[in-house]
């Protein structure tokens, strides 16, 4: 199995280090090209609008459109969500380009600025069902987007709770979800996956849970691409309890 990570920008590094650690050598990837040789993607968190331009001036859009439509499997965290959904809202001024494929609407920076960035339990019942482990991941968010809108094809991994008055922004999120506990819950997607596509708004890379570098691996249908595959053991426990930094192993 092989598995590319786009390498334009943002965390390739800590997918790469996720990947060894379920012993599955990553490609980077910077170059239409180098698509042909690799069975999956994954497209990182980082900056959106910096990655759509070097991916413009790598002239990567059309091949990793065609990736996706050839059904080869795809994941987008953060960054990459956004990437992969066919509309973002919240962007800059001018728009920046999507590569689409996910029937989802995604705010760019749901959640307000890098000082709003947080970390939530996740209740993950599908990764834990699929996976093992807790029925929660630690989900860490970097300025992070949320979906708003999902079509009827887009299966819901993860959401996230907000107060229907809130401002989009995780510190007032976060108090009124403390002090009003009477008002009906109203929630964000964060996790969704839709045939060959999967998308996390948060940063798995960052934690050393391997729960859903192993749930995409498993999305690769190669033969001898599965568990038992002298590549790697996607079986091994995935310390579903710990959460420790650094991610580097
Ligand atoms: N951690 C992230 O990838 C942040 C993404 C950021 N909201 C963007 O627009 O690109």
């Amino acid at each position: 199995m092989s598995v590319g990570v786009l390498a334009l920008q943002g965390s390739f590094h800590e997918h790469l280090a996720a990947l060894r650690r379920l012993g599955v050598k990553g490609v980077e990837i910077r170059k239409p090209e180098q698509l042909e040789h690799v069975n999956a993607l994954i497209i990182p968190g980082g900056e959106s609008t910096t990655m759509a331009k070097l991916a413009e001036y790598h002239n990567l859009f059309p091949a990793l459109r065609n990736f996706i439509q050839m059904g080869k499997p795809v994941w987008g965290t953060c960054a990459g969500l956004i990437f992969l959904a066919n509309k973002a809202v919240g962007q800059k001024a001018g728009g920046q380009g999507l590569v689409g494929g996910l029937d989802c609407t995604v705010h760019r920076n749901f959640f307000g600025s890098q000082l709003q960035s947080f970390e939530a339990e996740l209740s993950v019942p599908e990764l834990a069902e699929k996976e093992g482990g807790a029925s929660s991941f630690r989900g860490i968010f970097i300025r992070a987007p949320a979906i708003v809108e999902a079509g009827p094809s887009v299966q819901v991994l993860a959401d996230y709770p907000i107060s229907p008055t809130n401002s989009r922004d995780s510190e007032s999120i976060h108090r009124e979800n403390e002090e009003d506990k009477t008002q009906p819950e109203e929630k964000v997607i964060v996790a969704v996956k839709q045939g060959n596509i999967l998308g996390t708004a948060f940063h798995p890379e960052l934690t050393a849970d391997t729960r859903w570098h192993s749930y995409f691996l498993k999305m690769v249908k190669e033969p001898g691409a599965e568990c038992s595959s002298s590549e790697g053991n996607l079986d091994a426990p995935s310390c579903p309890g710990s959460f420790d930094l650094p991610v580097y192993q």
